[in-house]
């Protein structure tokens, strides 16, 4: 079985790990007076940065193995767990005080020497739990079932192709062969742009001399910036127009705002995985045609096009933010970026579409003409940085209604250009080797077909199964009572006591029948609280017996 492991890394203590293989690397350089090993620093720092990753990545591997199958699925481990269940493990301040930065540089030094005396890079137990407990703020798991496909029988090529056309159940036809029970770890280290040492010091300098520059000009509209949480000193650097910036949301990757959001979610159908396999194929395949000097036709579509459809508030923005994140932190398509570098691994642009439609005849498709054009500026100056581009359209309805619909309706021939438009660049820009776009919609049967026919996926998300809405409750009311909002005995294992568990299982089974959404089931607690409570915290048996009653009253609403 494969894992996927994400682990969310501290900048501040591994700052500080580069700052002491520097010191020794340079120290070291000058003592020996060699001026090209002193030129050659540089690479011999990122080398020991590379092993000290690796180090790092042995010893989270080793400390998942201890779960079996059923706890590695979806596991997320915060450094707390990590701080209790390891002996000589210490607990961190973000920024390090003095004390923990002598015992993490010592620690690396002494790492760094057993190494280059056992011509191995094991540690210690000891020396295992201090690692996670200085470096790693968080650990998430994702189980990726792989059904690799194989010709176990042998027999001829042909007669098994033919057999699974015909669905034959011929001993020879090939199957999807399951994978030994063995535990895989492809481990990924992040750390969110935020977090990067020096990362906002030098956006805010970037945003004061943003700041003086005078944005009241002729063609700035609306509120500019006014969505986005990465700094303007930052966006400013992107080849994007002041229009652009207006109009779409721009969030660079990995991004604090979008952690943990991916593991908020809970799906059946493999949707998160479907969804991931297909966005970094497509990604993948591209780089193939470059490295063959294609200049963009190709015998098979890759539009870079997924379409999300399925009722509202089933999470389908949520999982493209997600996703988005997910490729920058997996780096399937950047490899060698340390992960405490101040290159940002993605772009998000997430378009408006309220803000591109303009009451003035022609000029929405020219609104989206002018984003596009950005976009391909994005894409060029990003080709080279291993960095992608996505392009999330929420609500797609919105610019890519069915153009004949829109004809039979007698409405405008603004609409119809808008969606022409929106299909000629998708089809312009879909060279790009960096570029994805993820689009949304509630409204499947509405868009226009060509539109529709572009997409190299659909997937449709639906409102939870009780096994989602049990995982979506439990954690909810895990959350509240964590906060002390909700009381009860023993915070770690109430959820556990069979009691509380078949409670809530009659509240799930209604929820079910009532179809309710992900949104709906993330807002029952407040809800819950509001309406039947006027002081905090409440014991769990009122809460649960509350929620029943809210869940009955959806019924009515
Ligand atoms: N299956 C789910 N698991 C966990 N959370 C969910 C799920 N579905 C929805 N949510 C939560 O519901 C909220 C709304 O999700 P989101 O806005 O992504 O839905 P949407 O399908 O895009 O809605 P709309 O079509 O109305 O725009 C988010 O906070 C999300 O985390």
């Amino acid at each position: 079985m494969v894992y996927i492991v994400d682990a969310h890394i501290r900048g501040s203590t591994v700052q500080l790990v580069r700052h002491a293989l520097k010191e020794e690397t340079e120290s070291r350089s000058r003592l020996q007076e060699d001026l090209k090993e002193f030129k050659d620093s540089a690479a011999t720092l990122s080398y020991k940065m590379h092993v000290f990753y690796t180090v790092l990545k042995k010893v989270i591997g080793k400390r998942l193995s201890r779960y079996d199958e059923d706890e590695l699925k979806d596991l997320v481990l915060f450094s707390d767990t990590l701080l209790a269940e390891g002996h000589g493990s210490i607990e961190v301040r973000d920024p390090p005080t003095a004390a923990q930065e002598r015992i993490i540089k010592s620690l690396i030094k002494v790492i760094f020497h057993q190494m280059s005396v056992s011509k191995s890079d094991n540690v210690d137990q000891g020396q295992a739990n201090l690692l996670l407990s200085l470096f790693i703020n968080k650990i998430y798991c994702d189980k990726f079932v792989e059904t690799p496909i194989v010709n176990e029988s042998g027999g001829r090529l042909v007669d098994s192709v033919r057999a699974i056309i015909n669905l034959t159940k011929a001993t020879n036809t090939p199957r999807r062969k399951s994978t030994p029970s063995t535990k895989n770890f492809t481990i990924h280290l992040f750390c969110c742009l935020e977090e990067v040492p020096n990362f906002f010091r030098e956006s805010k300098l970037l945003s004061e001399e943003f700041d003086k520059i005078d944005l009241d000009g002729e063609d700035s509209e609306g509120d500019t910036f006014g969505t986005s949480l990465t700094p303007p000193g930052i966006l400013s650097q992107l080849p994007l127009s002041k229009q652009t910036l207006s109009q779409a949301r721009i969030t660079l990757l990995p991004s604090t705002e979008l952690e943990g959001l991916w593991e908020s979610l809970y799906f059946d159908d493999r949707i998160k995985q479907r969804m991931y396999s297909y966005a970094t194929i497509a990604l993948k395949i591209a780089t193939f045609s470059k490295a063959a000097n294609e200049n963009g036709s190709s015998a098979f579509a890759n539009n870079k096009l997924l379409l999300v459809q399925g009722p509202p508030g089933t999470g389908k923005s949520t999982i493209c933010k997600a996703l988005c994140q997910k490729l920058s932190i997996r780096k399937d398509f950047s490899q060698n970026i340390d992960p405490i570098s101040n290159n940002y691994k993605g772009v998000v642009i997430e378009i408006s579409c309220s803000r591109i439609f303009s009451r003035w005849f022609g000029e929405s498709s020219k609104n989206l003409t002018s984003i596009f054009a950005d976009v391909e500026n994005l894409l060029k100056s990003q080709q080279e940085d291993f960095s992608f581009v996505c392009l999330l359209i929420d609500e797609v309805e919105a610019i890519a209604f069915s153009r004949s619909s829109l004809m039979n309706k007698n409405e405008s021939t603004d609409g119809v250009r808008v969606v022409s438009t929106l299909l000629t660049q998708l089809d312009l820009l879909k060279k790009y080797n960096n570029f994805l776009v993820l689009a949304t919609s509630n409204l499947l049967e509405s868009l226009d077909p060509a539109f529709v026919d572009r997409a190299d996926g659909v997937f449709y998300i639906g409102n939870p199964s009780k096994g989602g809405i049990s995982r979506i409750l439990t954690s909810t009311l895990g959350d509240l009572i964590s906060k002390k909002v909700i009381l009860c005995e023993d915070s770690k294992s109430t959820m556990e006591n069979s009691i509380y568990k078949a409670a809530l299982m009659s509240i799930v089974e209604k929820c079910s029948t009532l179809g309710v959404s992900g949104r709906m089931l993330r807002k029952l607690p407040l809800i819950c609280l509001s309406e039947h409570f006027q002081e905090l915290p409440v014991a769990l048996d009122d809460f649960l017996l509350a929620l029943a009653h809210s869940v009955v009253d959806l019924q009515s609403v």
